[in-house]
C-alpha cells in the first residue's frame, strides 16, 4: 500500500503558507487574492471539470496529473474555508461500516 504522508505534509506546507505568507508562494498567492476564497473555489471547479474529462476520455497521464492538482487545490480550499482537513478524515472514519 503507497504512503499517504505526502497528504499530510502537503496539508503542512498549506498550513505554513497560511500563517506565514511569502513572496514566490503559489499558496500564499491563492489564500491572499483579492477574490478571497473564490479564487480557491474556483480553482476546485476549473480542476474537478479538468479531471472529470481526462477520465471520461480515457487520458491515463492527465487523470492522475489532473487528480493531483484536484487534491491540491481541496487542501487549499479547505484551508481557505477554514476547515480543519483532520475533521474531513473524522468523517470518513465514522462513516465505515
Ligand atoms: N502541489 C502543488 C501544486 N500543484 C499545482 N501548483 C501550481 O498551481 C498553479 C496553477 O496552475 P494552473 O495552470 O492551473 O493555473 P494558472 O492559470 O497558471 O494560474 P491560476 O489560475 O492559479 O491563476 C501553477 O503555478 C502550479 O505550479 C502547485 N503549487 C504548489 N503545490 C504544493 O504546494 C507546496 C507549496 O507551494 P508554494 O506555495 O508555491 O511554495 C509545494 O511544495 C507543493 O507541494
Amino acid at each position: 500500500m503507497r504512503d499517504w504522508n505526502i497528504l499530510e505534509e502537503v496539508w503542512q506546507v498549506i498550513q505554513e503558507r497560511a500563517e506565514h505568507p511569502s513572496a514566490g508562494s503559489y499558496v500564499s498567492s491563492v489564500l491572499t487574492h483579492r477574490k478571497g476564497i473564490d479564487k480557491s473555489l474556483e480553482k476546485v471547479g476549473e480542476e474537478a471539470v479538468e479531471f472529470i474529462l481526462a477520465a471520461k476520455n480515457q487520458v491515463p497521464e492527465r487523470t492522475v496529473s489532473e487528480a493531483a492538482d484536484l487534491l491540491f487545490h481541496l487542501l487549499v480550499a479547505l484551508q481557505a474555508s477554514g476547515t480543519d482537513v483532520g475533521d474531513v478524515l473524522d468523517e470518513l472514519a465514522a462513516r465505515r461500516k
